[in-house]
């Protein structure tokens, strides 16, 4: 198998429908999950790159092995459930400090899943989703009040640009980088995963160009003549 090119991790809190997400995107379904024991990952073929994302476990006993996961990665998908608060402060917590392993230029995307359980709005098929739909900004009108708003979700980006030292210039912005989702219904499930792609598809490229920079080409590089000593050239 071809090593990946780039990675990519959801991590968050049990039951916040990190399983379903990736389950949703990769095999176009919303099966019955069991708790995620230790991680999982898939490869995703994006243009000619092999990415491969991480599912990992949400539950206290595994904590330990997130930062494991982490270690080299592009993106971090760090996901909250809208219908419970604490799944979001859990990120920051909890999560947040798993994410030292990553690429110093990691990206960062917040996601609020199930939003299918307060929205009134059409959050049905996914597939169909228009490009600046449900992004987190646009007006969705709730039957039942949402327990995480948007803004939250965006105040947590910032921050975590903040504390990772990162320049908020240089950075996606917060609207481009939280959603909300449903991998019930498969509403804005694509738009994630292949938002990130696209983004970090030119990390990868930048870094391969780096590392060809840095590599000496042995055959190009002349022997110095020699000269016998005491001898004149
Ligand atoms: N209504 C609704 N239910 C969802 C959604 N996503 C996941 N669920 C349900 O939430 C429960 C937990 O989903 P998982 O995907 O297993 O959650 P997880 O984050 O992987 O949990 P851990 O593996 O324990 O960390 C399951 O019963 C899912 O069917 C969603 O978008 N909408
Ligand atoms: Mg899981």
């Amino acid at each position: 198998m071809r090593r990946p090119d780039g990675k990519i991790v959801l991590l968050g809190d049990m039951n916040v429908g990190k399983t379903s997400l990736l389950q949703r995107y990769m095999e176009r379904r919303f099966p019955d999950t069991v708790s995620t024991v230790g991680g999982a990952f898939y490869l995703k073929q994006w243009r000619s790159f092999n990415i491969s994302i991480w599912d990992t476990a949400g539950r206290e006993q595994f904590h330990g092995l997130g930062s494991l996961y982490c270690r080299g990665a592009a993106a971090i998908i760090l996901t909250y459930d809208v219908n419970h608060p604490q799944s979001l402060f859990e990120l920051e917590d909890r999560f947040l400090g798993l994410t030292e392993t990553a690429n110093n230029d990691c990206l960062f995307a917040i996601v609020g899943n199930k939003v299918d359980l307060t929205s009134e709005r059409d959050t049905e098929g996914g597939e169909k989703e228009g490009p600046a739909s449900g992004k987190v900004g646009s007006c969705v009108s709730t039957k039942v009040p949402k327990q995480v708003q948007p803004e939250d979700a965006v105040a947590l980006y910032k921050k975590i640009l903040k504390y990772k030292m990162l320049d908020e210039r240089e950075m996606p912005a917060a609207e481009q980088m939280c959603f909300e989702t449903s991998a019930k219904t498969g509403y804005n499930v694509d738009l994630l995963f292949e938002t990130l792609f696209d983004l970090v598809v030119p990390m990868i490229m930048r870094q391969r160009a780096e590392e060809s920079d840095q590599t000496v080409d042995i055959a190009s590089c002349k022997t110095p003549k020699q000269t016998r000593p005491g001898c004149c050239a």
